[in-house]
């Protein structure tokens, strides 16, 4: 048995602000993808939590971290683990929910404890719940509704992210219009990568507007993505500020990787696939 669990980082493809709750969080719809780049979550000897890794810094160890808290909710907050942090911290592909789901799964699967209510997980955050089913979503409610996509045509993505960190709730306070048209009921099938591709573009992430006035610089990233040759679509992830370029193969995408990070030295530059379908099928997932 490993004792160990990835923390894959999410991806909105498309993210649809369609209301908002009378206790102020937001009803989306959006398309949820993992990627092949993340945090990893270890057992550790002695008690509590360690963290290193390239993002680490600035990241507090203490009863706030979502690890941690993940852990306290399973009754294991004394528990030893590392954390190894490779996702940058507020960025919108969710690092922190990534951790929480991987500590979840992490103690559930070695100390044979039950998951917590799914009330309780989401209260960790919006995007925990869809970070423990760990597969390519459809997402709805306020992050609980969880419908499994169908196999997916290849997708590479070029993640970048300039070094800015967003406020979710921010980026949630700025939306001029809550009440937005969702996807269509009804997904397509998409037949390969073009398909895929020209669909998304008709979609939309409604938090793209409001972070960028909050933070220009993601202009200027969406920009830059956009010119990276055979890049089909360039779209924020979440509340940002992190990007992606949408590439139908791998050479594409390491080649705009490089290319960005050439030009922009500062930026958090990855070039990812998405995580392979699972076939174990998540049944309709709500509260
Ligand atoms: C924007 C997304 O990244 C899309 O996947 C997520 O919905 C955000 O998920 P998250 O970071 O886990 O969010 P949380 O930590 O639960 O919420 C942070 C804050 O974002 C706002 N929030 C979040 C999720 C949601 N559906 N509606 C909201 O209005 C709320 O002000 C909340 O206080
Ligand atoms: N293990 C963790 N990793 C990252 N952030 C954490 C962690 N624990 C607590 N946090 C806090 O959670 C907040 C959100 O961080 P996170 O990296 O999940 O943001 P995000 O990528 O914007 O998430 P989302 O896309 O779900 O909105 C930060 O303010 C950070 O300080």
């Amino acid at each position: 048995m490993t004792t160990g669990e990835d923390a894959p980082a999410k991806v909105n493809l498309s993210l649809h602000v369609t209301g908002r709750r009378a206790d102020g969080y937001h009803l989306l719809d959006s398309l949820v993808v993992f990627t092949s780049a993340g945090d990893r979550l270890d057992m550790a000897a002695g008690t509590g939590l360690r963290i290193s890794g390239p993002e680490a810094s600035g990241l507090s160890a203490g009863p706030d971290n979502l690890v941690t808290r993940a852990a306290a909710l399973m009754g294991m907050q004394e528990i030893g683990l590392h954390l190894s942090k490779a996702l940058p911290v507020a960025s919108g592909i969710g690092g922190g929910s990534a951790d929480a789901a991987a500590a979840l799964r992490l103690l559930a699967r070695t100390c044979g404890k039950p998951l917590p209510p799914m009330a309780d997980i989401l209260a960790l955050g919006a995007d925990v719940p869809v970070c423990l089913a760990g597969r390519h979503c459809r997402m709805q409610g306020i992050g609980e509704v969880l419908d499994p996509l169908p196999p997916l045509p290849p997708v590479w993505l070029v993640l970048v992210n300039p070094r800015v960190q967003i406020s979710t709730p921010q980026v949630f306070r700025t939306l001029p219009c809550r009440d937005n048209a969702p996807m269509q009921a009804t997904l397509p099938q998409w037949r390969d990568t073009p398909a895929f591709a020209a669909w998304l573009r008709d979609q939309r992430n409604d938090l793209e507007s409001p972070a960028r006035a909050l933070a220009p610089v993601i202009s200027q990233v969406l920009r830059v993505l956009a010119a990276q040759p055979e890049c089909a679509l360039a779209r924020m992830s979440g509340s940002g500020a992190t990007c992606f370029g949408f590439f139908a193969t791998e050479m594409a995408a390491s080649l705009a990787a490089q290319a960005v990070q050439a030009s922009h030295p500062d930026w958090w530059v990855r070039a990812t696939g998405i995580l392979p379908h699972r076939s174990d099928q998540l049944t309709r997932a709500t509260t």
